[in-house]
Formats: structure tokens, sequence, C-alpha cells
């Protein structure tokens, strides 16, 4: 086949996503991250600060987006996080198609993707990888955050798949419950054997 194998890469809030796509990256395998894009799309000058200011009036300054703003105008009300979805995400998906097109010629890519199993997004990747540690890790790390409440932990957990059901749904979990060490071994083992399933195809 022609076109790379594509990894979808997630987990939930403060599993250790993004230090693993890190750890992808440093081993020469191209990462989408969504998070990434649509903060640039957001951002000074961001190509959907048009669209979010006129559905979500106030929402959006000089610096872009003003995130916790929108947040609490999103978070505790899913039409209105459901609106903002339908701005934000048909963006994203043209910008993975771009980068798809970029990156034709890799074996294997990562979409980072935290909403993988939220939004509908595993019949689009070959294969699912789900970055876990156990709810201690995970609490302690969030709780550390600034800005961070145990209230606010809840209810984004509450939005998400339980880590439960997405290590249940997984072709591969990465563990971070334990070292950064042993966790870059598991990863470049986990290329190797993504390499191998990307040639045999
Ligand atoms: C409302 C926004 C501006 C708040 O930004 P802020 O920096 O305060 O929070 P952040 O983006 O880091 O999200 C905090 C947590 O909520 C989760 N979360 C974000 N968006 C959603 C969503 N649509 N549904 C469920 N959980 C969500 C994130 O995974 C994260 O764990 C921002 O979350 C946003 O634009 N969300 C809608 C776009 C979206 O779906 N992004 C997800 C990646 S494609
Ligand atoms: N073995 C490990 N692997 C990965 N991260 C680890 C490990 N041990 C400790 N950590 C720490 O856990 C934290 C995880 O943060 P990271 O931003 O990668 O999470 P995330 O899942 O992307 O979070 P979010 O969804 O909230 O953006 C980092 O501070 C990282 O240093």
């Amino acid at each position: 086949m022609t076109r790379p194998l594509i990894v979808g890469l997630t987990g939930s809030i403060g599993m250790g996503k993004s230090t693993v796509a890190t750890m992808f990256e440093a081993a020469g395998v191209p990462v989408f991250d969504a998070d990434a894009e649509v903060r640039a799309m957001q951002g000074p000058d961001g190509e959907l600060l048009p669209a979010i200011e006129a559905e979500f009036p106030g929402s959006t300054g000089p610096q872009g987006v003003l995130r916790e703003k929108l947040g609490e105008q999103v978070f505790g009300d899913k039409a209105a996080l459901a609106r903002l979805e339908a701005i934000v995400h048909p963006a994203v998906a043209k910008k993975r198609e771009a980068f798809l097109i970029e990156h034709v010629g890799a074996p294997v890519v990562v979409f980072d993707i935290p909403l993988l199993f939220e939004k509908g997004g595993v019949a689009a990747v070959d294969r699912v990888v789900v970055v876990s540690a156990p709810a201690e890790a995970q609490r302690k790390r969030v709780l550390a955050r600034p800005g961070m409440t145990e209230d606010k932990f809840a209810h984004i957990l509450s939005l998400q798949v339980p880590d439960a059901d997405k290590r249940a749904r997984a072709d591969h979990i990465i563990d971070t419950g334990t070292s950064i060490e042993l966790t870059e071994d598991e990863v470049i083992d986990l290329i190797g054997e993504l390499k191998q399933a990307s040639a045999a195809r």
C-alpha cells in the first residue's frame, strides 16, 4: 500500500499522551497534533476566530480565543460544546488530510487525537494506541496543574470515555505509570512492530 499506516494515539487527561507523542516524534515518526492545530487556528489571527466570535460573542480578543472564558461557556453546556465542535472539528479534519498528503511516503504516521474515542475518529485510523496510567497517578498529575480543581477534573473526566473502556478498545497500550525510560522502551518496541505491520500490508 502506498499510504502510511495510520496510528491513532489517545488517552484521557493527564495520562501522558503528549509526552508519548514527543517520543514518537523523536524516533522519526511524523505526528499530527490535533490539539496544537486547534490552538493555532484559535490563536492570534487564527482562521476560526470570526466564526467563534459570531457564535460565542465576547469569547475572543486580540490574542485569539479567551480559553478560560470559552471553556466556561461550553464545558457545562452540551449544546454549546456541540456548536463549538461544529466549527472546530471540520477544520481539524482538513488539516489532517493535508498532513497525510505531506507524509504520504512515511511507513507510519501518528494522529495524536485526545478525543479519538469520544468523537468517532477510530474508523479513520488503522491502529489505536492508548496511553494509560493508574488513576491515582493521573489524578496527582492533573491536580498539580495550575488552575486545576477537583471539580474541574471530575467534570472533564465525565466528558471523556473512561480509561478502562479505552484500554479495552485499544490495539496497543502504552503504560506511563512507571518511569519515563520504561515508557520510552515501550514506544520504541511498538514503533518496530508498527513498521513491520506497515510493510506487511
Ligand atoms: C473550550 C476550549 C477553548 C477550552 O480550552 P482550555 O485550554 O481551557 O482547555 P483544553 O483544550 O486543554 O481542554 C481541557 C480538557 O477538556 C477536554 N476537552 C476539550 N474539548 C473537549 C470536547 N469537545 N469534548 C470533551 N472534552 C473536551 C480536553 O481533552 C482536555 O482534557 C477548548 O477546549 C476547545 O476549543 N474545545 C473544543 C475543540 C475541541 O474539541 N478540542 C479537542 C481537540 S480536537
Ligand atoms: N512514564 C511516563 N510517561 C509519560 N509521562 C510521564 C511518565 N511519568 C511521569 N510522567 C509525567 O506525566 C505528565 C503527563 O503529561 P502530558 O502532558 O504528557 O499528559 P497528556 O495526557 O497529554 O495530558 P492532557 O490530555 O491533559 O493534555 C508529564 O508531566 C510527564 O512528565
